[in-house]
C-alpha cells in the first residue's frame, strides 16, 4: 500500500472515532431530553428544524439528500432510545407507502404492514401503533379517495407528510424483456406505465392485482411473468429488475400523510389541512375562501368531493401553507367557521423536509 494511501486511511480512522464519540455524545443529549420532555417524544417540527438546517449548512462534497439520509437516520436512532416507536403502513411489505414510512422514520421503529388503508387508522385509534402512513395523493393518477373519507370521520390527526418521487421498475425471474409473458401489477401502477408498456411489451397481457408487492409475489411463483413495482420489492422476492424507472411522468410523485392522536408544533414551514363545506347559497364557497386570500395564506390544494349522504353536496379539502398557530392563519381560519356550514382541522404539520 503506499505511504499516502495508508496516511489518508488512518486520517479517517481517526475522523470515524471522533465522529462516534459525538453521536455517543448526542445520543446522550437526546435521552436527556426525553427525560425533560413532556408530552409526545417524537417531535416532527423539530426534525424538519434540523434537517433543514442541516442542508442549508451542509459545505459539501456530499449532496443534501446524502447528508439528510444520514442525519434522519442518527435521529431515529436518538428517539428509539428515548421511546421504540411503532409505525403502520398499508401494505404489504414492499410497496411505495413502505418506502415512504422509512423515509419519513429511518430505521430505528417496529413497522407493520397492515392490509388496508382502514386498517392503518383503525391500529393508531385503538393505540395499536403510534404513528400511521397512508398515501393521499399520487401527481398523475390523483386523490386517494378512501384516505380523505377516513381523514374527515376520523379523530387522528395529521402530523406530517411524505412525498416519494414513485420510480416503477419491472422485475421478473426471466433473464431478459423477450421472456415475459405476462404482466402483474396494482392498476394505478399499470397505467402509470402505459406508454412503456406498449412500445416494449404491447402483446403481452397486463394482470391487475392488489398491489405491487401482491404482484411480485406473483411474479417469484411463475415462469415468464413479471411485475411492476419499486426496487424493494424486487429485492425482497429475489427478481432481477429487467428495466428500471418505466414510469411514463419522470416527475411522478406520491404524497402520503402521517396520522397519529396529534398533531404538530410550529416548524418554520409548515401546512394546514382541513375540510369544510359552504352553506348551499349562491356565492357560498367563494365567501369561504376569500379570508384567506385577504390574510394573505396561499392554497397549496383545494379538492372537492361529494358529501356522503347528502345528494350534490360537497365538502372541501384545502391544504394551507403555514401552521394554524401563525397569526394570518389563526385569523383567516376563525373566519371560515364564521362563515361555513362545517369545518374540520386536520393537522398543522411540516411541509416533508427530505
Ligand atoms: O429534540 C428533541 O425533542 C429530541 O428528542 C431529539 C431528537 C433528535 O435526535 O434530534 C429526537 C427525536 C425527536 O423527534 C426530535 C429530535
Amino acid at each position: 500500500m503506499s505511504d499516502e494511501l495508508q496516511r489518508i486511511r488512518d486520517r479517517i480512522d481517526r475522523l470515524d472515532a471522533d465522529i462516534l464519540e459525538r453521536l455517543s455524545e448526542r445520543a446522550r443529549c437526546a435521552q436527556r431530553v426525553g427525560e425533560i420532555k413532556q408530552g409526545n417524544l417524537y417531535r416532527p417540527d423539530r426534525e424538519a428544524q434540523v434537517l433543514r438546517r442541516l442542508a442549508d449548512e451542509n459545505p459539501g462534497p456530499l449532496p443534501d439528500h446524502a447528508v439528510q439520509r444520514i442525519f434522519r437516520e442518527i435521529m431515529s436512532a436518538c428517539l428509539a432510545l428515548e421511546q421504540p416507536l411503532r409505525v403502520a403502513y398499508l401494505g404489504p411489505a414492499g410497496t411505495f407507502t413502505e418506502s415512504a414510512a422509512r423515509k419519513h422514520f429511518g430505521a430505528a421503529p417496529a413497522f407493520s404492514a397492515l392490509a388496508a388503508i382502514d386498517d392503518v387508522f383503525r391500529a393508531v385509534e385503538a393505540g395499536n401503533a403510534d404513528y400511521g402512513i397512508v398515501p393521499v395523493e399520487n401527481s398523475t393518477e390523483g386523490v386517494i379517495g378512501r384516505t380523505l373519507d377516513l381523514l374527515l370521520a376520523s379523530p387522528l390527526k395529521i402530523c406530517g407528510e411524505v412525498r416519494l418521487r414513485i420510480h416503477q421498475n419491472l422485475m421478473s425471474r426471466a433473464p431478459e424483456l423477450g421472456a415475459v409473458t405476462k404482466v402483474y401489477s396494482h392498476a394505478q401502477s399499470l397505467a402509470q406505465c402505459h406508454e412503456w408498456l406498449d412500445r416494449n411489451l404491447r402483446t403481452v397481457p397486463r394482470v391487475a392485482v392488489a398491489s405491487n408487492a401482491e404482484a411480485a409475489r406473483l411474479a417469484s411463483d411463475e415462469d415468464g411473468a413479471a411485475a411492476i413495482g419499486a426496487e424493494a420489492a424486487a429485492g425482497l422476492y429475489d427478481l432481477r429488475i429487467l428495466a428500471a424507472n418505466i414510469e411514463d411522468e419522470p416527475r411522478n410523485t406520491t404524497r402520503f400523510v402521517v396520522i397519529a392522536q396529534h398533531d404538530s408544533g410550529v416548524s418554520g414551514q409548515d401546512r394546514t389541512s382541513l375540510v369544510c363545506s359552504a352553506p348551499n347559497r349562491p356565492g357560498a364557497v367563494h365567501g369561504l375562501l376569500e379570508p384567506f386570500a385577504r390574510h394573505g395564506v396561499s392554497m397549496s390544494k383545494l379538492q372537492s368531493r361529494p358529501a356522503r349522504g347528502g345528494m350534490w353536496e360537497y365538502v372541501f379539502y384545502v391544504d394551507l401553507e403555514g401552521h394554524q398557530a401563525d397569526p394570518p392563519v389563526a385569523a383567516a381560519l376563525a373566519e371560515l367557521t364564521e362563515r361555513a356550514s362545517f369545518v374540520k382541522i386536520l393537522g398543522s404539520y411540516p411541509v416533508a423536509a427530505i
